[in-house]
């Protein structure tokens, strides 16, 4: 990243807000047509905002997570952080059922007990100064990802991206929504094209308005629109985020990102996956070990409250699905580039 790289230029979205009794989350089920921010004051509301969507993307709802995991320490009384973890034990589980598929809030969860374990009777300060941490390692490694990920994409090239993954989906900047900040503001990338995500529309209600808030104008897609695309050779990558990359490089993501990837080998598109380290989850071996999110197929059957689907019909709503390592030309992190990625590649950038 050059020196005089402006991170605020593209930077101003906030989606997550401590105020130091509460949490302020930005509804991100009423993007982009309302800019509203729900308060949650217990780790419950934060539970229930992640299970929701009102927070949403794998970094964001492990930052949502810790915070409530401090939330819930100011409702009880303990002499040190081993009394205190016993008991936030329920509520934490509680956060971490709130969604299966996204490695980051198991990690998150993990990292408070770990701190909590070793406090003494300040813990309070010391998990409050964790979630701070957990959040400002994800903002410094979302820009150090975004110069890795650019520096891979040839100049005027054209990118395709799918769901969100940017700052609404971290602590800032974003992950493959950042990769495309640091390619656009270094000129490498002329074009971007979002593909709508269906169906709950994280590209085209979120990213889309994310990029407009930049000043970048990206080209929206149908998601049936994208092996189309790639055949008019209009892109030369497609960058995705990850919401657990395993130990073999296989990697969970967005549904529709398995068929890009497929699309993208076919037309000679080259694939990258861009996540923070804490998406990688080596205990996980391959793809097939990975649970994958259904939620409720109501959320296929409309749009902003307004019906788009016959009744009286049933749905499968399946919400990730998993890109074998073989599809993937580079997984970028914080850490650095995995070139077709495999299991002796990982093992070599992650250990385990
Ligand atoms: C950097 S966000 C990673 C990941 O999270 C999103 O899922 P969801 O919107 O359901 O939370 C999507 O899979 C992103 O690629």
């Amino acid at each position: 990243m050059n020196a005089t790289f402006d991170f605020d230029r593209y930077d101003r979205i906030r989606p997550i807000r401590w105020t130091g009794d509460a949490l302020e989350l930005l509804d991100q089920r009423k993007l982009p047509f309302q800019v509203e921010y729900v308060r949650c004051g217990t780790s419950d509301e934060v539970a229930a905002a992640i299970h929701s969507l009102t927070v949403r993307g794998a970094p964001a709802i492990g930052i949502a997570a810790a915070w409530g995991v401090v939330l819930a320490g100011m409702k009880i009384e303990a002499a040190d952080g081993a009394e205190a973890a016993r008991k936030l034990e329920a509520p934490m589980q509680r956060l971490n059922d709130a969604r299966p598929t996204a490695v980051n809030l198991a990690w998150a969860l993990a990292r408070m007990r770990r701190v909590l374990g070793a406090a003494g009777p300040d813990w309070r300060d010391v998990i409050a100064r964790e979630a701070q941490a957990i959040n400002d390692e994800d903002l410094a490694a979302n820009r150090r990802m975004g110069a890795l990920g650019a520096a891979l994409i040839a100049p005027d090239s054209g990118v395709l991206t799918h769901c969100n993954t940017g700052s609404l989906a971290t602590a800032g900047f974003g992950t493959a929504l950042g990769v495309i900040r640091a390619g656009v503001a270094q000129g490498r990338i002329d074009k971007v094209y979002a593909g709508e995500t269906r169906p709950w529309l994280q590209g085209a209600r979120l990213t889309v308005w994310e990029l407009q808030q930049d000043g970048i104008e990206p080209t929206l897609i149908a998601d049936s629109a994208a092996a189309h695309l790639m055949k008019t050779g209009a892109v030369q990558w497609v960058v995705v985020g990850a919401d657990r990359i395993c130990a073999n490089g296989d990697t969970a993501n967005k549904i529709g990102t398995y068929q890009l990837a497929i699309a993208a080998r076919h037309h000679g598109v080259r694939f990258m996956v861009a996540a923070p380290s804490s998406t990688v989850d080596m205990a996980t071996p391959n793809g097939d070990a990975i649970h994958i999110e259904e939620r409720d197929p109501g959320e296929m059957f409309a749009i902003g409250g307004v019906r788009t689907a016959a009744h009286d019909i049933g749905a499968w709503n399946p919400v990730f699905d998993v890109t074998p390592h073989e599809l993937i030309d580079a997984i970028v992190t914080e850490q650095g580039v995995i070139e077709r990625p495999d299991a002796a590649a990982m093992k070599a950038a992650f250990g385990g």
